[in-house]
């Protein structure tokens, strides 16, 4: 079946009530034939709901663990600190972005969190650089001289989860019935824009204003989000306009569609309306990681 006929079918279906699991463990594996099972289930839940959990990614905990604690204390320091790396001060918005800077849905008062953003930059500088940093988003990182633990942890898990992006584009290239390697050429310098998040905890009266971000798409190919165990704030928006939980699943990674990919397959792959609010009376941190295409890439229909 063509995906535009598995797509019909997909209208036809329920709104989706849950987020599926997708096991990566297969993802490398010799034999097509296990690849492509694995692709179909890909398939199958990018059309009907643009998000997905990713189990067995190959980020070490370690890494994970040592991002969240030097997050943790970067957007533990004092505001004038943070404010040093204002992103409206740095070439390309790299950077501090203040609580309330953001506002991704018009409708409310500000998107209640605090970010640090950052961009591709090799974790050594020896002159071998494995790629140009060109694209509309080029520009070096800032990080705090006097800390460089957070550029050491920050940039590590960067580099680990590109490594995990550069495995699922043969992946969702399969999925779309396209050579696997149709991305390749497409993603020598890749759009790979991540982003360190702090949600304070929303307290006192419920306000339908105030949210942690407010209801998006992304814009690129696909996001890979980490976010903090045990804590409930992620919701994602289904066809009937209902928003499901996204609870972090110990062990997973979620993956959700950027509106690339729906407007290169036509809207086939769904790039699907999310937020976060964080009412569980803690801080919360998160990390997406936004993976697009080389910036120059035509978006021809390839379904
Ligand atoms: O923090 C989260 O769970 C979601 C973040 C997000 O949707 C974004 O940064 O685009
Ligand atoms: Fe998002």
């Amino acid at each position: 079946m063509s995906l535009v006929g598995v797509a019909q079918m997909a209208a036809l279906n329920e709104p989706f009530d849950h987020i599926s699991i997708i096991d990566l463990k297969d993802m490398c594996n010799p034999d097509l034939a296990i690849r492509k099972n694995l692709a179909d289930h890909v398939r199958d839940v990018c059309i009907n709901v643009g998000f997905l959990y990713l189990q067995n990614y190959g980020i070490p905990d370690k890494i994970i663990e040592d991002a969240l604690e030097a997050s943790k204390t970067f957007f533990s320091l004092p505001l004038e600190r943070k404010m040093q790396f204002d992103f409206r001060k740095t070439p390309n918005y790299k950077g501090y972005n203040p609580l309330l800077s953001g506002n991704h849905d018009p409708r409310y008062n500000g998107d209640l969190h605090e970010g640090f953003d950052i961009g591709w930059e090799e974790l050594r500088a020896d002159g071998n650089d494995k790629r140009a940093n060109d694209g509309a988003m080029a520009g070096a990182n800032v990080w705090p001289a006097d800390f460089p633990k957070f550029r050491e942890s920050v940039l590590t898990y960067y580099h680990a989860a590109i490594e995990l992006g550069r495995k699922l584009f043969p992946l969702f290239a399969l999925a779309l019935d396209l050579p696997e390697d149709f991305f390749d050429d497409k993603t020598k310098n890749a759009a790979a824009i991540m982003r360190v998040l702090h949600y304070p905890p929303q307290t006192g009266p419920v306000d339908d204003l105030v949210v942690g971000i407010g209801a998006h798409t992304d814009y690129e190919c696909f996001t890979l989000l980490w976010q903090e165990p045990g804590i409930q704030a992620l919701q994602v928006l289904n066809k009937q306009n209902q928003w499901i939980d996204a609870p972090p699943i110990p062990g997973t990674l979620v993956l959700n569609l950027g509106d690339q990919f729906a407007r290169w397959t036509n809207d086939v792959f769904k790039s699907t309306v999310h937020r976060a609010i964080n009412r569980g009376g803690v801080h919360r941190y998160s990390i997406p990681l936004f993976f697009g295409t080389d910036y120059d890439v035509k978006l021809e229909l390839c379904v």
